[in-house]
C-alpha cells in the first residue's frame, strides 16, 4: 500500500491559498484543509467559501478536516463544495454513522476523526463506514506542535481493527522526518504535515523525503502491503 502525504495548508500563506497548493501539488497526494470554528477548537480559519473556491482551483484533490461543532449539520456541505474527502470529529457528531454515509452519498470520502484522549475502541463498530480514521498527535486547534507519542499505540490498535477493511489510518499534528517512520511503522498509511512542508525552503521537495521515508518504513513495518 502506498504511503500518502496530505500537506497541510494551516501554516501557509492564506492571502495566496492557491499559490500554495500550487507549491506542493507536484509532489502532495492530497491538500489537507483544517476548517475550525473557534467553538470546537480555540481556534477560527476558514470555512465554506473557502474551501468552495480552492477546490475548484487547486490541482489536488481536498481533505478537509473539519474541527467544528455540529457537523451533522454542516459537514456535508463541504462534500457538496468539491471535497474529495471530509473528516468530521466523533467527538462532535451526533450521528456519525448517518453523517459518514451522507458524505459517501455526497460523492466525499468519509473521515472520522478522533482526538488524542478519544479511544480507537470507541469507534470500532463505525470502521465500516468510513474511508479513514484519523488520529490527531496534537491536540487540534493549532499547527507547529510537538508530536504525541501517546498516538502510537492507537494507531497499532487502528491497523488490527482495519485489516479486512478498506479504511486509511491518517495522523495529524507534529509529523516531521522526525517523527514519521514511528507513525507508519505503528500502521499509518496517510501523513499530514503542516509546518514541516510549509517551514521548508522548498515544499514539494520536503514532500518527497517525507514520502520516501514513510514508504520504506511501511515496506519494512509489520503491516506493510496489508492494507488495500
Ligand atoms: O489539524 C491540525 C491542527 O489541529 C493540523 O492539520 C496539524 O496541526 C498540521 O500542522 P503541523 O504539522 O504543523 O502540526
Ligand atoms: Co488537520
Amino acid at each position: 500500500m502506498a504511503v500518502q502525504i496530505a500537506p497541510s495548508i494551516l501554516n501557509a500563506d492564506f492571502a495566496h491559498l492557491a499559490d500554495e497548493v500550487g507549491r506542493i501539488a507536484p509532489a502532495a497526494d492530497w491538500v489537507h484543509v483544517d476548517v475550525m470554528d473557534g467553538h470546537f477548537v480555540p481556534n477560527l480559519t476558514l470555512g465554506l467559501p473557502v474551501v468552495e473556491r480552492l477546490a475548484q482551483a487547486s490541482a489536488l484533490p481536498l481533505d478537509c478536516h473539519l474541527m467544528i461543532e455540529d457537523p451533522d449539520r454542516w459537514a456535508p456541505g463541504y462534500a457538496e463544495a468539491g471535497a474529495a474527502s471530509v473528516t468530521f470529529h466523533v467527538e462532535a457528531a451526533r450521528a456519525p454513522v448517518r453523517l459518514a454515509r451522507d458524505l459517501r452519498a455526497a460523492g466525499a470520502r468519509a473521515g472520522l476523526a478522533l482526538r488524542p484522549a478519544t479511544a480507537v475502541d470507541s469507534v470500532r463498530d463505525v470502521l465500516g463506514e468510513v474511508d479513514m480514521l484519523l488520529l490527531m498527535s496534537v491536540e487540534p486547534g493549532f499547527g507547529g506542535q510537538g508530536f504525541l507519542d501517546l498516538v502510537l499505540p492507537k494507531v497499532r490498535r487502528a491497523r488490527e481493527l482495519v485489516t479486512d477493511l478498506d479504511v486509511r489510518i491518517q495522523v495529524d499534528g507534529g509529523v516531521s522526518s522526525a517523527t514519521i517512520e514511528r507513525c507508519v511503522d505503528a500502521g499509518a498509511d496517510v501523513l499530514v504535515a503542516g509546518s514541516a512542508v510549509y517551514g521548508a525552503d522548498d515544499p514539494a521537495e520536503a514532500v518527497r523525503a517525507l514520502k520516501a521515508q514513510g514508504q520504506a518504513a511501511a515496506d519494512a513495518s509489520w503491516w506493510g502491503g496489508a492494507g488495500s
